[in-house]
């Protein structure tokens, strides 16, 4: 069975792409995606106007049930990014871009705009916002007017790269914004924010950065991924397609994104853990539980999670 899709008229050889942040650093690892077994392309880590050093180490862990991060946002700078997009690659690429204030947002979106580059792009909106105010994505004003700004002058494909919500009312809010714009997709969820671990050996916590606040990831995030991606599809126009993140480390985890409504799925922390040879293990599972169910195609069971 072959899982390949079409998003804004690219076609995905495979539904499977890594989440931003995760084997999407340098011209290796992004070539090692789009080479490896039964993936779509590569997602590229978010870029921002300069290359960054990110937050001082150690800013990732790997806990038993997921993993905790404040990276900082460490990247080898957009040009660096936009330059490997614009080449000529196997597989199709989403350009992920998130600017440290919303100046930054406009100014890469103008010079995406006016480059050869023709593929996927999608603003990471968990961007840090202003000190002293929420990040950008939650802050529902300040996304609408980002979002105006942008397609007064953007023509080419945009996505959004969301955080989870928790609360259906902000479901609603998120999605009346959204619907107002002629978007291609949104990839949710982003980490779960500003979790904490502590190794009780040391009474420490176990990230440097933040006094130890840090994205959560992984397969304890999985219900909280479930939820946004069907929150979504429930009240997006079918238009605006959805990349499902967030907590898949097998085709059963997989099979409920999909269920869900993701039209494609992207792993992250699993895909850390395991290396880019999850992408096939994930396709076998993901085959084999559509032949016990006697499903032929994705479409036979896409968005079709039923109320109990
Ligand atoms: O700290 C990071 O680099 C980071 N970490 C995340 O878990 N999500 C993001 O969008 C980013 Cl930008």
């Amino acid at each position: 069975i072959d899982f390949k899709t079409t998003m804004a008229s690219v076609e995905f050889p495979s539904i499977f792409l890594n989440a931003s942040g995760v084997n999407c650093m340098t011209v290796a690892e992004m070539d090692e995606m789009i080479n490896a077994a039964c993936t779509g392309g590569v997602v590229t880590k978010s870029a921002t106007p300069q290359q960054r050093e990110g937050n001082p180490q150690p800013r990732y862990y790997q806990l038993e049930h997921g993993s905790i991060n404040s990276m900082g946002l460490p990247n080898a700078g957009f040009p660096y990014y936009l330059d490997y997009v614009t080449r000529e690659h196997a597989k199709p690429t989403i350009l992920s871009v998130a600017g440290l204030q919303m100046s930054d947002n406009i100014e890469l979106l103008h010079k995406i705009q006016a480059s050869e580059y023709t593929g996927l792009t999608e603003l990471n909106l968990s961007c840090p916002n202003v000190i002293g105010k929420p990040q950008v994505a939650y802050d529902f004003e300040e996304t609408d007017a980002l979002l105006a700004e942008i397609f007064s002058f953007y023509t080419k494909p945009l996505g959004v790269k969301l955080p989870p919500y928790f609360d259906l009312v902000h479901f609603d809010q998120m999605a009346a914004i959204l619907n107002k714009y002629p978007l291609t997709h949104i990839n949710t969820v982003n980490s779960v924010g500003n979790g904490l671990w502590i190794d009780i050996d040391t009474e420490k916590v176990v990230i440097k950065p933040k006094q130890g606040f840090g994205g959560l990831g992984g397969a304890m995030i999985l219900p909280t991924a479930l939820a946004n991606v069907r929150a979504f599809r429930q009240r997006l126009n079918p238009s605006i397609k959805i990349i499902g993140t967030g907590g898949v480390t097998s085709g059963k985890d997989v099979f409920m994104h999909l269920l869900c409504g993701a039209d494609m799925v992207s792993v992250g922390t699993a895909l850390l853990h395991e290396g880019v040879g999850i992408f096939q293990r994930l396709t076998d599972e993901l085959a084999t539980i559509m032949a016990e169910k006697g499903y032929t195609s994705i479409e036979d069971f896409r968005g079709k999670v039923q109320d109990f």
